[in-house]
């Protein structure tokens, strides 16, 4: 395949991905809070001046959250484009999906606290 071909195919593939990216916080009210939260947690961010690496973690945590609750949206589209009705297995594979994004919020939840805490303690007791 000729490079100027792979790259146009690349660009193309960014190109839904991005559209993909947009449909999920336009759409999805999981992903808006989750966002909010990542804007709140950035003022925070730059309000207590967290170090490089509190950044790096406080980023990871935030991307991984967001892009598994996009996964679960397309676990959810799929189960429920193949199997509209109800049926005790597409249950099951959703609450995994949803049990997936759980496991990545109380993550982030607990690198929060181990980030902020001295943060605060620092604030209220200086
Ligand atoms: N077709 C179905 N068959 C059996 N159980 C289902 C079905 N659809 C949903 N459920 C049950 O309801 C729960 C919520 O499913 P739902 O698709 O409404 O997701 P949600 O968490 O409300 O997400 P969203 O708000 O993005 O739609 C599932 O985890 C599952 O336990």
């Amino acid at each position: 395949m000729a490079l100027g071909t792979f790259l146009h195919k690349r660009l193309k593939g960014c190109g839904y991905a991005f559209k993909g990216a947009v449909t999920l916080l336009k759409t999805e009210a999981s992903i808006q809070v989750q966002a909010f939260i990542a804007v709140v947690m950035t003022i925070a961010g730059f309000y207590f001046n967290i170090t490089a690496t509190e950044w790096m973690i406080q980023i990871i945590a935030i991307g991984l959250i967001m892009s598994l609750e996009g996964m679960n949206t397309a676990v959810e589209a799929i189960a429920d484009f193949i199997h509209p009705d109800f049926h005790v297995k597409i249950g099951h594979i959703k609450d995994i999906a949803a049990g997936a994004v759980f496991i990545t919020a109380i993550t982030a939840v607990v690198i929060g606290l181990i980030i902020y805490i001295p943060y605060f303690k620092e604030l209220i007791f200086s």
